[in-house]
């Protein structure tokens, strides 16, 4: 049988044109519970159009995406995160001014439909003080807990912001270039904790720095003007000259 069967997310055929522009060209991609999937490519590729596809941000001209066996193309991004499909959100305009603590709580209450009351937190929402903690714990950031997130070093707003995404319960967790924009020093660490996120949650994530890719993808899908080039493992890729051809004109340009 058909590998894609197995898929927990597959596209088939996803395009999406902006008048003749056309940014995704017929990408049908799968990926297994467990995934950890790098989506690479050159400036303007696609990457981030792809990943809009699968949340619901843009709709496809053509093309489906299934979550889980169920057909989720014209679904609502909030419908999506329901079924388990969510990327990560921006503290810095969400949860302005919150805690770490605080801004989780707000997420894990958002999810189970509670409403969320500051000063009794403690005592009534043990619970999900409960949740919070053990999610704070597993990202390394339970010291953190009652530090507004923005004073946060960036690394670590990353990881406020992963914590925030997993508060939703996601089969599959996007990321898009999460290592953007913080000290080399900070992604590394960031990359060890994304690494030991349990496999119960699929990681597809778009990331510019190739020593990150190389080292935490297990597959990697190279997009170009919008279609697929190839999709291998790392040693696959790396050994590809279509994929070194693509970078050197690359650097060239540059
Ligand atoms: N809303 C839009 N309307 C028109 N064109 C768009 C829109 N969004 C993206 N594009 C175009 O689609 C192309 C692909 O963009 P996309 O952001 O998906 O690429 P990317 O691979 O993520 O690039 P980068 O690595 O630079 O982030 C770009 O040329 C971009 O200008």
């Amino acid at each position: 049988m058909n590998q894609h069967h197995d898929a927990l997310l597959r596209t088939e055929g996803l395009t999406k044109q902006w008048g003749g522009f056309v940014a995704n060209s017929n990408v049908s991609l799968s990926f297994p519970q467990g995934a950890r999937h790098a989506l690479i490519g050159p400036n303007g590729a696609g990457k981030t159009t792809f990943i809009n596809l699968l949340t619901g941000g843009f709709l496809p001209s053509k093309g489906k995406v299934f979550l889980d066996g169920a057909d989720i193309t014209s679904m609502s991004q909030h419908e999506r995160v329901k079924r388990g499909m969510t990327r990560t959100f921006q503290i810095n305009t969400l949860f302005a001014g919150l805690t770490v603590l605080e801004s989780v709580m707000l997420a894990i209450c958002e999810r189970k439909g509670l409403q969320y009351v500051w000063h009794r937190t403690v005592s009534r929402q043990r619970e999900e003080v409960s949740e919070a903690m053990s999610l704070l714990a597993m990202l390394k950031l339970d010291r953190d807990a009652n530090v507004i997130s923005r004073n946060l070093p960036y690394g670590k707003q990353r990881l406020v912001e992963i914590a925030l995404a997993l508060a939703t319960k996601p089969k599959v967790l996007l990321l898009d270039e999460p290592a953007a924009g913080i000290p080399q020093a900070e992604s590394a660490e960031l990359f060890n904790v994304i690494a030991r996120l349990p496999r119960d949650v699929t990681i597809l994530f778009i990331e510019h720095d190739m020593g990150l890719v190389f080292r935490f993808a297990e597959r990697i899908t190279v997009l170009v003007a919008g279609a697929v080039l190839t999709e291998g493992t790392p040693d696959e890729i790396a050994a590809d000259p279509r994929v070194k051809e693509v970078y050197l004109g690359e650097a060239e340009h540059a």
